[in-house]
């Protein structure tokens, strides 16, 4: 059986700022919950009755405290997350926007801050990130990914630097229930990008040529611009 077979998945936004005249990029510091401790765009679960777009622009306005023109939006790509032994994949919709509107403030989940573009924090964001996010700032957009993830055991060896509070893996992905906070040490010698590992990525950067409906593992993924 194939251990990276999946017969769901839970769609998700996420939307990348950017200061094209600074060369910066917004990026927030998850304090809780799925991702936890990692450096990433903005984003969450689709809801029920709004499109992936209006998920998008929701989730950025209560993680960072910014709206953006729905015009203004720009889809950049479509990732779908394979967790092993887990029957639960992610749809990953990520925008990216180079204008926005209001103040940018933290919220009880997200601390947003600027980065310069040759700064990003790769060792403390999710691993997949240094794959697609370089391609997104070179113009390589839309791409369609497909990234293979395996937990990451929780003992790690060597010098003890601190202490970490990390949504332990368990085998639904987002779901809160299964999520188990476990403290856990970090050493210098392990990246903090939380506890999933790359196991293994296919990046299309070619994505115009993929119909908009695009068919795998026996469901569809509804592609909307
Ligand atoms: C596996 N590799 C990954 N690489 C890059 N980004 C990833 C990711 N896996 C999830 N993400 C993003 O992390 C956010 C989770 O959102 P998440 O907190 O679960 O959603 P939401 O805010 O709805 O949750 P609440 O239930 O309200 O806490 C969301 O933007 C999603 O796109």
């Amino acid at each position: 059986m194939d251990p990276f077979h999946i017969t769901s998945k839970k769609v998700l936004t996420l939307v990348m700022v950017i200061d094209k005249d600074n060369q910066k990029i917004l990026l927030g510091y998850k304090k809780r919950g799925f991702g936890a401790h990692l450096w990433n765009g903005f984003g969450g679960k689709v809801e029920p009755g709004e499109t992936v777009r209006q998920g998008a622009l929701r989730e950025l306005q209560e993680e960072a405290g910014i709206t953006v023109d729905d015009h203004k939006i720009q889809k950049a790509g479509l990732l779908l997350f394979l967790f092993e032994n887990d029957p639960m994949g992610l749809e990953c919709h990520v925008y990216k926007a180079y204008e926005y509107h209001g103040e940018i403030r933290e919220c009880e989940e997200m601390r947003p801050q600027w980065f310069d573009i040759k700064d990003i924090p790769y060792e403390q964001m999710w691993e997949d990130d240094k794959i697609w996010l370089p391609e997104l700032l070179k113009g390589q957009d839309p791409f369609y990914g497909r990234i293979y993830l395996k937990r990451k055991p929780l003992e790690v060896e060597g010098e003890e630097e601190g202490k970490v509070t990390v949504a332990a893996a368990a085998p639904s992905s987002t779901s809160n229930v299964s999520l188990t906070m476990v403290t856990v040490p970090f050493t210098t010698a392990q990246p903090k990008s939380g506890p999933f590992a790359l196991f293994d990525h296919r990046l299309d950067l070619n994505l115009s040529k993929i119909p908009k409906e695009i068919a795998f593992d026996g469901t569809i993924a509804s592609y909307e611009d």
